[in-house]
């Protein structure tokens, strides 16, 4: 079942991986949520829980990072099924790009149709305070500018295109309606939109780089999620992201400020309440076409 030649992340491998998945769930999950450094929270909510460890399942990759639990779980939100990643892979970690991606290619076999991602990211906006959520509406990828994008090598058509576009990226009703429902919520205070731009990690930006990267038009700088995106919009499925402003960039020599991952676990903390009710009323908004109830 398990097919042992070939890259480890083409069709046929993420095939047998969704297969394999559905035969120990009950229903196909339509939402997708990846849960960035410290929101693996985000699962909790998720009734008629099925997990499985990242270690479990055959040809997965396995988390490394601390916060990023390395669980797979499948439940229903208010009716809805979703799939939740306690857990997410980065480049830093050492795999492939299109190792990192694979699980957005499981996800659109499993039959989701919307992807929800999260990170914890750096503010470069000067108006963004630690706590702040970010709505994403575009990004700069820019391991890209230096040829490593997860679509590189040859292209298969049963997923996507050769050349998608990425200027709609990030679904605009999705943002519209996050608005909405921050709103609602009451949280206009801290929910925000910017740009967020991916470099590789694992070492934190120095000053000069984070100046650079805010007069190019970022507002946010992290390590992920770009790379996720870039495959889930490939596949053709609909995509919207959050950052969790954890820390300030540092941007200026007089300050003390040092960027560390426990001052990301601890504001994730304190903000993964109001970001995961955020989130899942979102879900509960969200049309969907159902194309694989089953
Ligand atoms: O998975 P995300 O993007 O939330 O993780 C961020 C980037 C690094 O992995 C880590 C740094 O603290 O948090
Ligand atoms: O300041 C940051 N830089 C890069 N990645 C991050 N993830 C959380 N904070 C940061």
């Amino acid at each position: 079942m398990f097919p042992d030649s070939g890259s480890g992340y083409g069709y046929e491998e993420c095939k047998a991986i969704a297969s394999w998945l559905l035969e120990r769930v009950p229903k196909r999950p339509l939402v997708g949520i990846v849960c960035g450094s410290g929101l693996g929270g985000l699962a909790d909510g998720l009734k008629d829980q099925v997990t499985f460890s990242y270690s479990d399942i055959p040809n997965f990759p396995q988390s490394t990072v601390h916060g990023h639990a390395g669980k797979l779980v499948f439940g229903i939100l208010k009716g809805k099924p979703c799939v939740c990643m306690q857990g997410r892979f980065h480049l830093y970690e050492g795999y492939p790009v299109q190792k990192i991606t694979q699980p957005m290619r499981i996800f659109k076999l499993l039959g989701v149709e919307t992807v929800i991602l999260t990170n914890a990211a750096g503010g470069l906006n000067q108006d963004f305070k630690v706590g702040d959520v970010m709505i994403i509406k575009d990004h700069i990828n820019m391991p890209g500018f230096a040829g490593i994008n997860p679509l590189t090598g040859p292209n298969d058509d049963r997923f996507g295109v050769r050349f998608p576009c990425m200027s709609d990226a990030y679904d605009r009703e999705l943002q519209h309606m996050a608005h909405e429902v921050a709103s609602e919520l009451g949280y206009t205070d801290f929910v925000r939109e910017g740009v967020y731009c991916v470099l590789g990690g694992p070492s934190f930006e120095t000053i000069a780089e984070c100046r650079m990267l805010h007069r190019l038009g970022a507002d946010a700088v992290g390590m992920s999620t770009v790379h996720e995106v870039i495959v889930a919009r490939h596949c053709g499925m609909r995509v919207f992201a959050l950052s969790l402003i954890t820390n300030k960039a540092v941007m200026d020599y007089d300050s003390q400020e040092k960027a560390n991952h426990e001052e990301v676990l601890q504001t994730g903390k304190e903000r993964s309440k109001q970001l995961e009710k955020l989130v899942c009323t979102l879900i509960t908004r969200m049309e969907h076409d159902n194309n694989y109830a089953h």
